[in-house]
């Protein structure tokens, strides 16, 4: 399924990275591997979405060159893998992903990942309380995000169920709600600064 044919042994722990990849930057690559070192996860996953419910069709490219800007991006990392496994579940909305993925590998450590720019937002996806009651999340620092740990809706609701960043290495153990909000040295790039720039010669590793 997406995979590879690849299926994760019981008890693995598995970070799941959605993302738009509009392309694919270096910002996720340093995420991802924060994430797998903070988190003592065995591999993160590329969720390259068919499409954000929540971001226009215009100006998104195919699901295919996302998905090489992604393998590009990730360049044979073995911990990091690039996968289209909404496309092949048929989900679009994250709650349904994570459904289907605890339902398929029952005995997978799945950890929700995604930038601070997301827990602004997130109160705006469908059912997003039930994605923090599915699987344990980790939220990334992101420059001009940082207050989101405080003040953002998400934050506040499920503030008895932030864990203190040290107990990041145990977090993909914990019964959902829990979740934790990493430092990190901010890292600016973005897949809008590259679409911008699109044509001249920006790097995106
Ligand atoms: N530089 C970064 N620092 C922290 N998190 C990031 C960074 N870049 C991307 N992410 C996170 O990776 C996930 C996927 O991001 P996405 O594919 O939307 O890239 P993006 O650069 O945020 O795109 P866009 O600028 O088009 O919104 C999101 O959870 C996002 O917060
Ligand atoms: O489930 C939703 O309603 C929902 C709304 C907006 C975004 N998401 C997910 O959030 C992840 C980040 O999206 P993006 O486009 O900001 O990279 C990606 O996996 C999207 O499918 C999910």
């Amino acid at each position: 399924m997406a995979l590879g044919g690849f299926l994760p042994p019981p008890r693995y722990r598995v970070g799941l990275l959605g993302g738009s990849f509009n392309p694919a930057h270096g910002g996720h690559r340093f995420v991802s591997l924060q994430a797998r070192r903070r988190l003592a996860l065995d591999e993160v996953w590329w969720l390259v979405s068919p499409q954000n419910p929540l971001k226009p069709t215009r100006g998104m490219a195919t699901l295919a060159d996302r998905l090489a800007s992604a393998r590009e991006v990730i360049s044979g990392h073995p911990g990091l893998r690039a996968t289209t496994v909404e496309a092949a579940l048929g989900t679009r909305y994250t709650a349904d992903t994570l459904h289907a993925l605890r339902f398929r590998f029952a005995k997978v450590r799945f950890v929700w990942l995604m930038g601070a720019d997301n827990l602004w937002q997130i109160d705006h996806w469908d059912r997003w309380t039930e994605i923090f009651h599915t699987v344990p999340v980790a939220v990334f620092d992101r420059p001009s995000y940082s207050l989101s740990v405080t003040v953002s809706k998400a934050a506040q609701r499920f503030r008895r169920a932030r864990v203190p960043e040290r107990g990041a290495p145990e977090l993909a153990e914990l019964t959902a709600p829990a979740w934790t909000f990493v430092h990190q040295p901010h890292d600016p790039r973005s897949a809008t600064a590259i679409r911008a720039t699109q044509g001249k010669d920006v790097r995106t590793r």
